[in-house]
């Protein structure tokens, strides 16, 4: 056995230590708190080193996020600072992914839908089909046995509701809305299947913590492996030991849970050490009923019963913010309070630059302007990269990138990747075309196309499988024989599909490439791909496609057809990692030339050294709401040295716009404090100073204002003195971290 020894020193502050080298303990909850740049993200996986070095096995941990993005920037950071090697042994994912993956062992979609970070809703809504556990017979005599008072037996009567109406449900009664989810998928008041809706990914998870909570059941009685009748009956339910040997489980983000995916949380940690960090006033996710506060309470609550440890852990350092960057956030909250009460010796020192637009071409010209200004005066120490724009909607991203490319400008921009956070990905499903070319009796691979069109709906989907299975032929013999569903799908569809069969050489990549992109645009396929980077990846795709398909046409083998030969030993991460990982992309372009682009959404959890906030100017509801506030604290506190915050000429921010004396007013006397993490946590007050609403924020003039010109060029030295900081300069003691590796 061979073993190997990684030295990493972590650089922390005193209060991040303490987090990182709290052992682990059963149900116990490490509860970290604070606001945005104070090394959450970081302290986690500093946590991780720590405990690896301290014998805790990488398979005993594992890390969770909400969305994709939140996850890949996580498994940076934890690479950066383990090395690839070490810091892929541990399991990082999204709640949604890993929930899939307990639901998928034993389904024969499983390879369809094996990456942990894919769903794809439409075959996620065949496989929902026949796991239903709620309502499995075997199920209700598990809970009879072991947990007689779980049983719910309101379940018969409810009444028949829309979709529509069970999200509102979701909002308003969640307990009303689980019972909803525990029906099967074939129940006659409720669709769980459609498209676009989330319910589908709550039923997902829900099952998952039904299988948890029978596991816990089973590990909690004793005596069970003498009961021949329950082992039988709980045969089907028994998941990995893997998840059952886990003893850390690490939540980041955990202001976004909402309470479903609380219960998955609880349910896997059960017995075992959990740890979370979050900042209850970045929660963006409201429209998906993410409940931060209700959450946190519900959780203390919980770890407050005997047998139960809590243990909070507050971070007070920002590493990111300047102090007025910092005061302009807590304002745009209306924070009454905040965590953070140290800042980074090496700011700018510059206000934030708050201009006023009327419309967008104005707003884009100056953005364009400043930028460039900035770069032209750096002496070559300021480039692209330094640089983000941010908006609330993708649509004006689009806008300022057409109007670059009009203006031939000297940058080009990447846009962060606009994918929704726990859905469909598509990309996967270009092995579903390939398998149809391959072979088109294979039937997950043909449904998942199919449900592209836009008549076969998931219901559709789990008809013609039915239909098939009964008949026992083929999906591809069924659209033949059935003049119904041949309607449905349409006769012209179904004899271009013929003709590209008859067609392919699959002996010839180019033959296999050219017969894929005429099956693609048959299905629409681009139609799914709906952002521009994800269009990107899938040429890069087909490129190594015909690559990869080269390179086995040279090898010799009489058994197998090209395309059969790639199908059975492509590699997994062949597909998933492009459409997740921006690097992919910064391999073919040299990243410094890009400025990001992104939603506000998608820049949670980022950090660059100037950003532009664009206003809202194109969106015509300018009311306040708790949402906004929390959208525009995320967008601010992205910026560690300059921050431009646009603002529309029909929009005014209670506690931070000064110039028109009727807000002041408005927000001088309305000091209405939004609810605080206090409310559920009082004892954690000590810990706070006051925010007060009235000391408004300073504002500075744009850097290509004239007299500012000299200006620009100490803000280039200082961000890149900064940029190349020695990180010992914050460290207060270092650990030394030795992993035997094995
Ligand atoms: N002890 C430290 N010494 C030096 N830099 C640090 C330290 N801790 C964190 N940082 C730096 O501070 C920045 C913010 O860290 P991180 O992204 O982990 O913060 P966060 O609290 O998760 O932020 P957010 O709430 O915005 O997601 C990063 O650049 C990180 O490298």
């Amino acid at each position: 056995m061979s073993e190997r020894y990684v030295t990493v020193d972590l650089h922390c502050t005193e209060q991040q230590k303490k987090v990182i080298v709290e052992p682990p303990g059963k149900n116990t909850l490490i509860n970290v708190l604070s606001g945005p740049g104070t090394g959450k993200t970081k302290t986690l996986c500093d946590r991780i080193a720590y405990l690896m070095s301290n014998g805790v096995k990488p398979s005993e941990i594992a890390v969770f996020s909400l969305t994709n993005q939140a996850v890949l920037d996580f498994k940076k950071s934890l690479s950066k600072l383990l090395g690839n090697e070490l810091s892929e042994l541990v399991s990082v994912s999204t709640i949604h992914g890993y929930a899939n993956s307990i639901l998928l062992q034993n389904s024969k979609y499983w390879d369809v839908l094996k990456d942990k970070n894919t769903l794809n809703s439409s075959i996620l809504s065949s496989i929902i089909e026949g796991m239903s556990l709620s309502r499995k017979e075997n199920y209700i005599k598990i809970m009879e046995k072991l947990s007689p008072n779980s049983i719910n037996n309101n379940v018969k009567y409810l009444p028949k509701i829309s979709e529509r109406e069970l999200k509102l449900l979701k909002g308003s009664d969640i307990q009303k809305y689980k019972q909803y989810l525990s029906l099967s998928p074939h129940n006659p008041v409720i669709n769980f299947t459609s498209k676009n809706s989330n319910i589908i990914f709550d039923k997902l998870v829900y099952e998952a913590t039904l299988i948890l909570n029978v596991n816990n059941l089973i590990l909690s009685n004793n005596g069970i492996e003498n009961n021949d009748e329950l082992i039988n009956l709980t045969d089907e339910f028994r998941i990995p030991t893997d998840i059952l040997n886990l003893k850390e489980i690490i939540i980041d983000e955990f202001q976004d849970l909402s309470v479903i995916l609380l219960d998955f949380v609880l349910e896997l940690s059960k017995n075992k050490q959990l740890t979370i960090s979050g900042d209850m006033d970045q929660s963006l996710y409201g429209f998906n009923n993410a409940t931060p506060y209700e959450n946190m309470e519900r959780l203390v609550n919980h770890y407050k019963q005997p047998n139960h440890n809590l243990k909070h852990f507050v971070l007070n350092k920002t590493f990111r913010l300047s102090e007025d960057i910092h005061k302009f956030s807590l304002n745009v909250l209306g924070a009454s309070d905040t965590f953070i009460t140290n800042f980074p010796n090496e700011t700018t020192d510059i206000p934030i630059i708050r201009k006023e637009f009327t419309n967008l071409v104005d707003e884009f010209s100056f953005v364009y302007n400043e930028i460039n200004h900035l770069i032209e005066n750096s002496n070559g120490l300021l480039t692209p990269k330094n640089f983000a724009v941010l908006a609330p909607v993708n649509q004006v991203l689009d806008n300022f990138q057409t109007y670059l490319q009009n203006k031939s400008s000297k940058f080009r921009c990447k846009k962060l990747s606009g994918l929704q956070p726990w859905q469909d990905t598509k990309l996967s499903s270009v092995v579903s075309f390939l398998k149809i070319l391959d072979n088109p009796h294979h039937d997950p691979s043909l449904l998942v196309v199919l449900s592209f069109l836009n008549k076969i709906g998931p219901r559709t989907v789990l008809s013609l499988k039915e239909e098939a299975e009964n008949d026992k032929i083929s999906i591809y013999e069924l659209i033949h024989k059935n003049e119904k569903i041949k309607k449905k799908i349409g006769n012209e569809t179904i004899e271009k599909l013929d003709k590209i069969l008859t067609n392919i050489d699959k002996s010839d990549p180019t033959s296999i490439i050219y017969n894929l992109s005429c099956l693609s645009d048959l299905f629409y396929f681009s139609k799914q791909l709906k952002t521009e980077s994800l269009f990107d990846n899938y040429k890069i795709f087909l490129k190594e496609l015909f690559n990869n398909l080269e390179v086995i046409s040279k090898i010799d083998n009489e058994e197998y057809n090209i395309l059969s030969y790639f199908l059975s030993h492509y590699q997994d991460d062949f597909l998933n990692v492009k459409e997740l990982d921006d690097t992919e992309i910064n391999k073919f372009e040299h990243y410094n030339e890009f400025i990001s682009l992104s939603t506000i959404h998608n820049a949670k959890g980022l950090e660059w050294d100037i950003v532009f906030v664009l206003s809202s100017l194109c969106l015509m509801n300018n009311e306040y709401s708790i949402q906004k506030s929390r959208v525009n604290y995320v967008a601010a506190t992205r910026a560690k040295h300059i921050l431009y915050f646009n603002k529309s000429k029909f929009d005014q921010m209670l506690h931070v716009d000064t110039s028109n004396s009727s807000i002041y007013h408005k927000s001088f006397v309305k000091i209405e404090y939004e609810p605080s993490l206090l409310d559920c946590l009082p004892e954690l007050k000590n810990l706070t100073k006051p925010n007060k609403l009235t000391n408004l924020p300073k504002f500075a003039n744009p850097l290509s204002d004239p007299k500012r010109y000299k200006f620009s060029q100490l803000v280039a030295n200082k961000i890149y003195a900064n940029s190349n900081r020695n990180y010992c300069t914050f460290l207060t003691r270092g650990i030394h971290l030795l992993r035997k590796f094995r």
